[in-house]
């Protein structure tokens, strides 16, 4: 590891004991001076050992001036105050502290100084460093979904968040959305997008597909790019996205952070974490019904959310109430699937290799920037969907799913694809044939246990750049005319005859991300990294930010 310059180094006060203070570009560090010295110095001597701390100026958050308290009630504040005086001037630094299962929280460290010149340089060099980070935002434009989960966004972000985007030196122009799709058409039309570093969305799944529908239209229309080509490729959003969860779903901020938690999102967004994420295109004819970046779920997962819809007034509890009625029916549907595989990727669906933190599958993967790959042979086949390279499998499904990513939330922790990855420019196609109840039952269960879910004879998994289905029967021209077509309610046996049947019995719907779409014969075209969010994946292992770290130690050896 090279060794980092000093770029200041004291010797200070903190916690009533003296430390030396050393900063670097990379590391702020302090450890107490050998307490054979502080002894007769007044100052306290508990441990006898030397302890250095240190913290990353990545993910420091500010640095400012103490506030001085001035109560003095208790015996070591009057303490305090008799060494304060030699140690008059003093500052805080304001940093990340990782907690437990991936939260973070904003904690602090104060050091006094002997003369207040001292006390300035400290605050002055450590915010030139701070203002050196080119990707910390400085201008947000927040929309907060007032309606969304338990009705709790606004005083989510007053409570939790405008004061860390505060302290942070952050502004933030605020718009409480007023209607469903009033974030989506404010993006698409009136924002005035130059003045922002990133959008910051405070809600659930439902209110992030708005910000992602409106941020992506918008990039497409600035730049003359028409989003019904389902070959087009589309031009990446240049602002970040933040999610601050305050939904009932919020799967997407699970998925990308590890954690749903206002207070989390908010730090990820101050030090300006960056997450590329793919997003699907979805088409039906040549024209764009929506884009998609975690789950599309046809049969199944489809109905499930149809039945729940319905079912609203339940609240939360109507997903487990319209899974079990959905299982219990045990549908399936005949169709033809057909996929362009991903042939060049570092992984496969069946491996181990989760997407986490600085994913290596992600960061290997061609992307729309990687010129030689754009001026490939193998790219301009994958444009124009080269036919001889496509699959084609016909069938009877009970599900067909395309997971982005690995649809991980707190219910399902492994997800419905566990190696599915952010950014990798794929989804991982699962068809699930049909089956008798208890072989689907063993395969669902297995979303939950340690057993692979893909290791039966009716699965298959595919990792796939394209995909194409078109169910066996004609649809209607819109899903929005069978209005009138009573929709199945019971336990229906299966559906054999299918012909017999009513529309319902023979075509599912599609769950896009939470969303029915209208029509089931769709294109889909992943693309690949479209968007970024303040945010770097799931971190492997929870690293020691402060203590005994190598970093921290090198930046305290003597010069
Ligand atoms: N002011 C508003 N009034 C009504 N609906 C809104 C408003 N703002 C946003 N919405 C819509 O509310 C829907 C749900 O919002 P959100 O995802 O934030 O919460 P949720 O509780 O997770 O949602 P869901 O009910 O889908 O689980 C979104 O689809 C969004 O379009």
């Amino acid at each position: 590891m090279e060794k980092q310059p000093r770029l200041l180094s004291s010797k200070l006060v903190h916690k009533q004991r003296q430390v030396e203070v050393v900063l670097n570009s990379r590391i702020l560090a302090w450890k107490e001076i050998e307490s054979s010295r502080k002894r007769g110095s007044g100052l306290n001597d508990t441990s006898g050992t030397a302890h250095s701390r240190g913290v990353q100026v990545c993910e420091i958050l500010a640095v400012q001036k103490t506030e001085e308290d001035e109560s003095t009630n208790t015996r070591s504040q009057k303490k305090a105050k008799q060494y304060s005086l030699l140690y008059a001037h003093s500052f805080t630094v304001f940093y990340v502290k990782r907690t437990r299962q991936h939260q973070w929280r904003c904690s602090e460290v104060t050091f006094h100084c002997a003369s207040q010149g001292l006390c300035e340089q400290w605050i002055q060099v450590i915010a030139e460093q701070l203002s050196l980070l080119a990707n910390r935002p400085k201008s947000l434009l927040v929309y907060i979904n007032p309606y969304g989960g338990k009705q709790c966004g606004q005083s989510i972000y007053e409570q939790k968040v405008a004061p860390l985007f505060h302290r942070a030196c952050i502004s933030a122009d605020v718009i409480v959305t007023e209607y469903a799709n009033h974030a989506r058409d404010h993006l698409k039309t009136e924002a005035n997008l130059d003045k922002y570093d990133g959008v910051v969305c405070v809600g659930g799944d439902g209110m992030f597909s708005e910000i992602l529908h409106g941020l992506v239209s918008r990039t497409q229309t600035d730049h003359g790019v028409d989003q019904n080509q389902p070959d087009a490729v589309l031009v990446p959003c240049s602002l970040h996205i933040g999610i601050i969860p305050a939904g009932s779903t919020d799967c997407i901020c699970f998925a990308t952070i590890g954690t749903n938690d206002p207070v989390t999102s908010a730090l990820h967004i101050i030090v300006g974490d960056s997450q590329p994420m793919d997003v699907c295109s979805v088409h039906h004819n040549n024209v764009f019904l929506r884009y998609s970046v975690s789950l599309l779920g046809y049969g199944f997962y489809g109905d499930v959310l149809t039945d729940s819809e319905r079912k609203r007034w339940l609240g939360p509890a109507r997903y487990d109430l319209s899974g079990v009625k959905t299982f219990l029916s045990h549908n399936f549907y005949e169709g033809t699937v057909s996929f362009l595989p991903a042939e060049d990727t570092m992984g496969n669906p069946r491996d181990k290799l989760r997407c986490r933190s600085g994913c290596h599958v992600c960061q290997h993967k061609p992307s729309s920037k990687d010129n030689q790959w754009e001026m490939s042979e193998e790219k301009e086949k994958f444009d124009k969907g080269d036919s001889s390279d496509w699959n084609v499998i016909h069938g009877k499904f009970i599900a067909i799913n395309a997971a982005s990513m690995s649809c991980a939330c707190p219910r399902s922790p492994k997800g419905l694809s566990p190696s599915a990855h952010l950014a990798d420019g794929t989804a991982d196609l699962i068809l699930v044939r049909k089956c008798s109840r208890l072989d689907f039952f063993r395969h669902l269960l297995r979303h939950t246990n340690k057993d692979d879910q893909f290791d039966h004879s009716f699965v298959e998994v595919h990792r796939v750049r394209k995909f194409r289905f078109q169910p066996q029967h004609q649809e209607p021209v819109s899903l929005e005319d069978l209005s009138e077509t009573p929709k199945k309610t019971g336990f229906s046996p299966m559906c054999s005859a299918q012909t017999n049947c009513n529309y319902s019995s023979i075509h599912s719907s599609w769950n896009c991300d939470g969303e029915i779409l209208p029509h089931t014969a769709i294109q889909v075209s992943v693309q690949c990294q479209l968007i970024r969010l303040f945010a770097r994946g799931i971190e492997e292992q929870q690293p020691h930010c402060v203590f005994e770290d190598p970093c921290t130690l090198q930046a305290l050896e003597p010069h």
